[in-house]
């Protein structure tokens, strides 16, 4: 599959889950099991000799891509969590997002200084979301070498404001006009 048919297997919901939002509903690529192998290979492509430790995946979309990574590149998982569902001591991070605002959490034995570590979401809007996981990644000193997404909004600040944090981007789908 090209990227312009992977694309389509997104489904766009206008004003959902507020009024203005095009919400980019992967659920339907994740139907097509072509469209989720490509996206997770095209994903992975940058990071095949990159030696990444762990994968910091989000909360919950960002689980089911960030796990089929950390399979195809046999790196560790770590989940990235919303309040009162990680059961030992964690760091956290507040963010906002284009229709809220919530904390991330990781457990404090998750990752440690010095590793290599990928972030992973199924997309990046504003990139309120990415910007508290890196905090959570920066914050124990590991290595972050990128940040991979199956979307990018691109007419959002989300990509711009990583680059700003010296975090190096990668995704396969992009869409304008949001
Ligand atoms: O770049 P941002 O503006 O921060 O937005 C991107 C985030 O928004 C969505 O998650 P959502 O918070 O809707 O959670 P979900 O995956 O649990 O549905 C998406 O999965 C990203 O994590
Ligand atoms: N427009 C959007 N579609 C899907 N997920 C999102 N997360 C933040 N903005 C989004």
């Amino acid at each position: 599959m090209n990227i312009d048919q992977l694309k389509a297997t997104i489904t766009t919901i206008p004003d959902y889950p507020k009024p203005g939002i095009n919400f980019r509903d992967v659920t339907s690529l994740l139907q097509v099991p072509e469209a989720l192998r490509e996206t997770i290979r095209l994903m992975c492509e940058p990071y095949r000799d990159s030696g990444i430790d762990k994968i910091v995946a989000i909360e919950a979309r960002g689980f089911v891509f960030g796990a089929a990574m950390a399979l195809e590149l046999g790196c560790g998982l770590v989940l990235a969590r919303k309040p009162g569902k990680l059961p030992r001591a964690t760091r956290a991070a507040a963010y906002t997002l284009e229709y809220g605002e919530n904390t991330l959490h990781i457990h404090t034995d998750a990752i440690h200084a010095g590793e290599r570590v990928l972030l992973v979401d199924d997309l990046i809007a504003t990139g309120g979301t990415a910007e508290a996981t890196v905090e959570l990644i920066k914050g124990v000193e590991a290595i972050l070498v990128g940040a991979a997404f199956a979307v990018a909004l691109v007419d959002l600040p989300g990509l711009a404001k990583l680059s700003a944090l010296s975090v190096k981007a990668h995704h396969v789908i992009e869409f304008e006009g949001d």
